[in-house]
């Protein structure tokens, strides 16, 4: 052992000493703090006298109940901060630092030996750093240099100077196991040692080996949307991610958790993605899918297509009737094109096509849509459309009031009275007792007068009724939205140049959907948007940043969409168009078009093509497949050539997969996805391999991937990653149009390190050339 590596160790039992030490001081303040914080609760009103006899009595009482509030949230935040800190120490403990850099600065002539680790860590004197963290400013010359010169930026300016040495450390449990300096080694052994392990059912930090181009997008910090197109597994999410963490430490004090926003592709991938924070000693950021916002805003419309749905029409029902239509449909209403049209139409209603619900009591009409529209259109003319819509829903108030009055006399209001039950009666004699002013225990001295029982019986049906007007209820968005698609005049004004040629098919196809009561998936932003857009935006402005993965499955459209919902956000895009599995992204290759949303100057466009997931076989076979592939390079990661092997039928297929498989099991491989096409082919190979025990079929809803083996449906594999993958059937039969090349691309490459492909029959054309070239190797 040599004297260096002795040194490093010594060191490093010096810091886990310190770090033992200040958990057990964090774990007495913690506890300590903890019981304060209940005493307090327990005592708090035996601490404040509660006293509003006079005006100082009552100044007093709140000025004491003012302290005991201020007293507890300063225990309650003392406490939280020391857990924080104990549990980012208690992490710590296993791998207090994983790098090193020496660092010397212009105009000095000592390095600074500077240790990297997940947090910072002080000295007993607190003068002198033992471990910066990761996102200090002098830890980016780590990432992003190799000896020699290097600077580095801090809030006062740029630092200059020179990296002398770059170590990296194992350490695990608290031991180092070994030492490389990176200037002498080559290639980068900890990478290996990560990326050579099996997958985890949830994705881990990767603070220890961010590449270059991976730590400028953890820090690249100007202009309003930052877009990062890459590789399948070029560590995009993980990026992102540790991102997220970065921003956080950086602006601290000024940006929490929940103004983040991360969109994920599924809800699978929200648990899979779930610990990156954490380990970092962050809270986890707000988790949505673009469909459950939707779901969440849309809910008491019509029935809602799911985007699992749509792409499971666009993928099973190819010999439909009408499935070009269905295509063009998906592909128009993703465009920009429409999102203007609609705020064209939005525009034109001030003048005329307002559309509106009549309002109905007891089965008949009160006011009528005419009624509304009148009010809308002939009263209020040099108001602004929101104003007047205001207007409109004061008139209605109004309305409503008189109707009140007129119909306390009428017949059925005494009908009503006779059959209250005994329950409602009371009820009745309780909400008019109190309103005279009866307390609790002189209720029953108060003698309900007929009048006022026939005024409240009244005033509670109509109650729905006005909820309906304060909520904007009483416009028809449903015919709006459909007026779009009928008026063929005025609809080439809103849309231009751009009139899709099947016009009059696509509206008729929308009508069909709407006159159904259901709305495609392609339908929901832009039917949501018209709502919008009427009763105005309800945009949330408290949110700052939101990060958007797998950015190639959202449309133009949706983006826009969500500009405007997120006003102050700035964005963080990644995705991959070799991954555009969706129907609309078909002919896109870049996210070129999404600079337009902000503009070039508040946008900056970064591209990775290094790969990190799949061994470099795997890599070199996936890259095969694309047109553009030549462009992805794999990290250096020895394995095993994919393999293909082609079954004539479906019972010796399960037959043969059931023994890889079980060979797979022997060889410790402990998570393995055998990857269908759809869910409709996940449901048949589940059935067909029902002999292989504990495996599972993942649906759109299934919640969590916990390991083993699984079926999946490409566009739910997702973003996320298995040990061994199987592909279930590769055959031309299956993957024969070149429209599915990207959702073969996508299963094929969420292997790490083993990757069979099946194909009963004759193997797809998508193969032609890995099988040419020897990329893959073929099994009798
Ligand atoms: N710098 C790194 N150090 C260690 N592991 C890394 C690094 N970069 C990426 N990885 C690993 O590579 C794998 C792929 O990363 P990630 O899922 O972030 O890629 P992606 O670009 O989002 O992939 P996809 O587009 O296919 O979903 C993960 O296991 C991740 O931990």
């Amino acid at each position: 052992m040599n004297s260096n590596f002795e040194a490093e160790q010594q060191r490093l039992t010096n810091v886990m000493k310190i770090i033992s030490e200040e958990i057990n001081r964090l774990e007495d303040e913690t506890s300590r703090r903890k019981n304060e914080v209940i005493q307090i609760r327990k005592h708090f009103w035996d601490e404040v006298k509660v006293n509003t006899d006079t005006f100082d009595d009552y100044l007093e009482t709140i000025i004491g109940l003012r302290q005991e509030v201020q007293a507890l949230s300063v225990s309650q935040g003392t406490h939280r901060h020391a857990s924080k800190r104990l549990s980012t120490l208690q992490r710590m403990q296993d791998v207090p630092y994983f790098g090193r850099i020496d660092f010397l600065e212009e105009d000095t002539s000592v390095p600074e030996q500077i240790y990297i680790g997940i947090s910072t860590l002080r000295d007993a004197s607190g003068e002198n750093f033992l471990i910066y963290d990761w996102r200090a400013p002098v830890s980016s010359v780590y990432y992003d240099y190799q000896p020699g010169p290097a600077k580095y930026t801090t809030p006062g300016g740029i630092v200059q100077g020179k990296l002398e040495k770059k170590w990296q450390y194992l350490i695990r449990d608290g031991l180092l196991h070994s030492m490389f300096d990176t200037s002498i080694t080559i290639g980068d052994e900890i990478l290996q040692e990560v990326l050579g392990k099996e997958s985890n059912k949830k994705m881990h930090n990767i603070v220890a080996t961010i590449q270059q181009d991976q730590n400028k997008i953890i820090r690249y910090d100007k202009g309003r949307l930052l877009i990062v197109h890459g590789a399948a597994g070029s560590g995009k999410t993980s990026a992102a991610m540790q991102r997220i963490a970065y921003l956080l430490y950086k602006y601290r004090g000024h940006l929490l958790a929940d103004q983040i926003i991360l969109f994920s592709p599924n809800k699978m991938f929200n648990s899979y993605v779930s610990n990156v924070l954490p380990e970092l000693g962050e809270e986890n950021m707000q988790q949505v899918t673009f469909q459950e916002y939707l779901q969440y805003r849309l809910k008491k419309e019509s029935q809602l297509e799911t985007p699992f749905d749509q792409l499971e029409y666009v993928l099973t029902q190819k010999n439909s009737s009408f499935y070009s239509l269905r295509i063009a449909n998906i592909q128009f209403k993703a465009t920009t094109t429409f999102f203007k049209a609609l705020h064209r139409y939005q525009q034109s209603l001030a003048f005329s096509g307002m559309q509106f619900n009549d309002l109905l009591f007891r089965g008949k009409s009160i006011i009528t849509s005419s009624q509304i529209a009148e009010q809308f259109y002939n009263h209020n003319g040099s108001l602004r459309f929101h104003q007047r819509l205001e207007k409109v829903k004061d008139w209605l108030i109004m309305e409503l009031k008189k109707i009140e009055k007129k119909e306390r006399d009428k017949l059925w209001v005494e009908e009503e009275i006779e059959l209250l039950s005994n329950d409602a009666y009371h009820r009745a004699h309780r909400i008019l007792a109190e309103k005279r002013g009866f307390t609790r225990e002189r209720l029953a001295e108060y003698e309900m007068e007929p009048k006022a029982l026939a005024r409240l019986i009244v005033h509670q049906k109509l109650k729905p009724l006005r909820k309906q007007v304060k909520t904007l209820r009483f416009i028809h968005f449903k015919e709006l939205y459909k007026q779009f698609f009928t008026d063929s005049e005025k609809v080439k004004k809103w849309i231009g140049e751009e009139m899709p040629a099947n016009w009059a098919d696509i509206s008729q196809l929308t009508v069909n959907m709407l006159e159904q009561d259901r709305l495609y998936y392609e339908d929901a932003t832009p039917y949501l948007l018209l709502k919008e857009l009427i009763q105005g935006f309800q945009s949330n402005s408290t949110i700052k940043h939101i990060v958007v993965d797998e950015a190639q499955d959202y449309s133009p459209f949706q983006f826009e969409f969500l500009k405007h919902l997120f006003p102050n956000a700035k964005m963080t895009v990644l995705g991959d168009f070799n991954q555009a599995i969706f129907a609309h992204a078909r002919e896109m290759i870049d996210f070129t078009q999404l600079t337009n949303l902000y503009g070039q100057d508040e946008t900056k466009i970064f591209n990775i093509s290094r790969s990190y997931r799949s061994t470099k076989p795997i890599i070199e076979f996936t890259r095969s497949l694309l047109s553009n592939g030549d462009q992805i390079i794999p990290f250096d990661r020895e394995g095993e050539i994919p393999v293909l092997k082609q079954v004539s039928n479906h019972n010796e297929l399960h037959r043969s997969i059931a023994d890889k498989i079980s060979d797979l099991r022997n060889r410790n491989f402990n998570s393995i996805a055998i990857i269908c096409k759809s869910a409709a082919e996940s449901r048949h190979a589940y059935e067909g391999l029902s002999m292989i025990e504990d495996m599972k079929l993942l649906k759109s809803n299934s919640l969590e991937y916990e390991g083993g083996i699984v079926v999946i449906p490409t566009y739910l594999s997702k973003g996320i990653e298995f040990d061994a993958v199987i592909i279930y059937d590769a055959s031309e039969e299956v993957y024969g149009d070149e429209s599915l090349s990207r959702t073969f691309y996508t299963a094929c490459t969420r292997a790490m390190h083993k990757l069979i492909v099946y194909s009963v029959g004759q193997p797809c054309r998508l193969l032609q050339k890995a099988r040419e070239e020897k990329l893959i190797r073929e099994m009798d």
